[in-house]
């Protein structure tokens, strides 16, 4: 009889006791303290904790525009923090998708020159069908040839998110994606990630201090101090407010 040995899953996003400290002598300041963490593909993760906690400090790290003072982070089968600059630069271009307040588009290009922007500096041309599907998926189909000057806040955000998921990256990282958007844009911009992750298998992490934000995701981590110390899964807004006033101000 054979025995079948299963490797398990590669992570999506991996961090290994991954520390960082900013400065030196008695001025430093140790913003993550050995974090361990594994996301699954195809999961949508929030990360909340109070100011000043490491959430952007986590992001930058995970996401590979930042490096730890000490520890590994490994996006999908990559060990980011052992690549050189201009590697890493280009890993990031091909394999991490990201989304800010600022929806950070190029006002002079239409909305599907922006959606296509990565794959430009890539030197990769657009499967077509993959573009369509994106572009369908954040419901834009219509407006391609729109500057972004003539679209709404909401539309920008959704045109920044699929520039986000047009590489295909092993992870998207949100910061504050609805940020700038009143509170029903901002749901839709929620659902459209949720959605990215449900029906595209697309891995999110988002960064935000909105419990209802948060709510929309399949687990919350909770980050005080540099460290994870809790999770919800599925949980509503309330019980994400009620887990942060735990944490202290917020
Ligand atoms: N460039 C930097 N130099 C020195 N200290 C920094 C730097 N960036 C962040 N810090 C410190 O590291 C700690 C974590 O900061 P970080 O911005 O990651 O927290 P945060 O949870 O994102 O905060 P907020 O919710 O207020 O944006 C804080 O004490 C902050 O003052």
């Amino acid at each position: 009889m054979s025995t079948q040995v299963l490797s398990p899953p590669v992570a999506a996003v991996r961090l290994e006791q991954v520390t960082k400290r900013y400065g030196s002598g008695p001025a430093a300041v140790t913003a993550l303290r050995g974090i361990d963490l594994a996301l699954p593909r195809g999961a949508f993760t929030a990360v909340m904790g109070p100011s000043g906690s490491g959430k952007s400090t986590f992001l930058h790290c995970a996401a590979g525009l930042d490096q730890p003072t000490s520890g590994s982070v490994w996006l999908g089968d990559t060990d980011i923090s052992r690549l050189k600059p201009r590697a890493l630069t280009v890993f990031r271009r091909d394999h991490v998708g990201f989304v800010f307040q600022a929806y950070n588009l190029l006002p002079a290009l239409s909305v599907e020159q922006n959606i296509t922007l990565p794959l430009l500096l890539a030197g990769r041309g657009a499967d077509p069908g993959w573009l369509d599907f994106v572009t369908g998926a954040v419901g834009l189909a219509d407006l391609r040839g729109r500057r972004p000057s003539e679209l709404s806040g909401g539309q920008q955000q959704r045109v920044a998110i699929a520039r986000a998921l047009v590489t295909r990256p092993d992870a998207v990282f949100a910061d504050e994606p609805t940020g700038a958007l009143d509170s029903r844009t901002g749901r839709q911009v929620l659902e459209l990630l949720r959605r990215t992750a449900e029906e595209l298998g697309q891995t999110v992490v988002m960064v935000t201090h909105d419990p209802i934000a948060a709510s929309y995701a399949d687990r919350v981590l909770f980050l005080a101090d540099g460290a994870f110390v809790g999770h919800l899964d599925r949980p509503s807004a309330q019980q994400v407010a009620d887990h942060m006033t735990h944490l202290g101000e917020w």
